[in-house]
């Protein structure tokens, strides 16, 4: 993937300044810096979450950002989110919201009718499996404590078949334990299915032992792009803006606007409708 120049402006707000980086393959990549610095906006404009001011992103030489239609659905297909607030269906199984990941890659009509094949069904148990969640694929969502639930969002972003993985904050609501739990499994994807994950990350030190890449935001503009192992304090000090009180336990946020919640699920539910 090459991003070339990628620009967003919220009326006077530029989110994200010119930002442009290479994934010449699979990577695991932390994107750091504090709130506000553009990470989210950075990650739903390659999914086309949110529609880009300028630029392009190159995947085998085609500018997805160009893409409409059938195209764009195919490609939020190929680059699956995983969300802070899990965005599962809280009344729906766990078994059921995964395969829901499947939908998209049926004709219209099955989507609609949410028609399940017994390979949809043995898809949906081996990423439940693969997460160590099998035993609570026939739970209701909601039944679930957080660590499980993002589990089941990843098991779900597995069975899209992605290319690619986005994850916005994926471990901001959960307790420390859980979020190991969640990061071995984002890093073992990356590692055994050669995935690149791209994971917003509010931790320093979770970008240092997960991460190979680090990419540094402030104020729209990536101001690091390089080895986790060579995030130095300084260097944190530099993304984060702050002064020589700089706490590395201080860092970003988990605030989130209405606006961005509702695109989620109007994300979701055109993904469920096989759209
Ligand atoms: N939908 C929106 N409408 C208007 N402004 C927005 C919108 N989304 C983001 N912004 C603004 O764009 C800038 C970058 O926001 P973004 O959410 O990408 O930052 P972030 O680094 O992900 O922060 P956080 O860690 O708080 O989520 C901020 O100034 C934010 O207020």
């Amino acid at each position: 993937m090459r991003v070339i120049d990628l620009n967003k402006t919220f009326g006077s707000v530029m989110a994200v300044k010119s930002a442009s980086f290479d994934v010449p393959g699979a990577q695991m990549i932390g994107v750091i810096g504090r709130s506000g610095a553009g990470k989210s906006t950075l990650l739903r404009m390659i999914n086309h979450l949110t529609p880009a001011t300028s630029g392009s992103i190159l995947i085998d030489g085609r500018d997805i950002l160009a893409l409409r239609g059938a195209a764009r659905h195919a490609w939020q297909r190929d680059c699956a989110m995983i969300f802070q607030q899990f965005n599962l269906v809280p009344r729906l199984d766990v078994l059921t919201n995964v395969m829901l990941g499947r939908l998209n890659r049926h004709g219209t009509l099955r989507s609609l009718l949410k028609v399940f094949g017994r390979e949809d069904i043995a898809r949906g148990l081996h990423a439940l499996e693969r997460l160590g969640i099998a035993d609570q694929a026939l739970k209701r969502a909601e039944d679930l404590s957080g660590g499980q639930q993002q589990r089941v969002a990843i098991a779900r972003a597995l069975t899209q078949d992605p290319r690619m993985i986005l994850a916005d904050e994926p471990i901001a609501s959960l307790d420390p334990m859980s979020a190991q739990v969640v990061m071995d499994s984002l890093r073992q994807i990356h590692e055994r299915d050669g995935l690149t994950v791209i994971c917003n990350l509010h931790t320093l030190d979770t970008a240092r032992t997960y991460c190979d890449r680090v990419i540094g935001m402030r104020d729209g503009a990536i101001v690091y792009d390089g080895p986790a192992h060579a995030v130095t304090t300084d260097v944190a000090r530099d993304i984060y803006g702050a002064d020589d009180s700089f706490n590395e336990g201080v860092t970003s946020t988990v605030l989130e606007p209405d606006d961005r919640r509702a695109a989620e699920v109007a994300y979701l539910r055109a993904a469920e409708a096989g759209a």
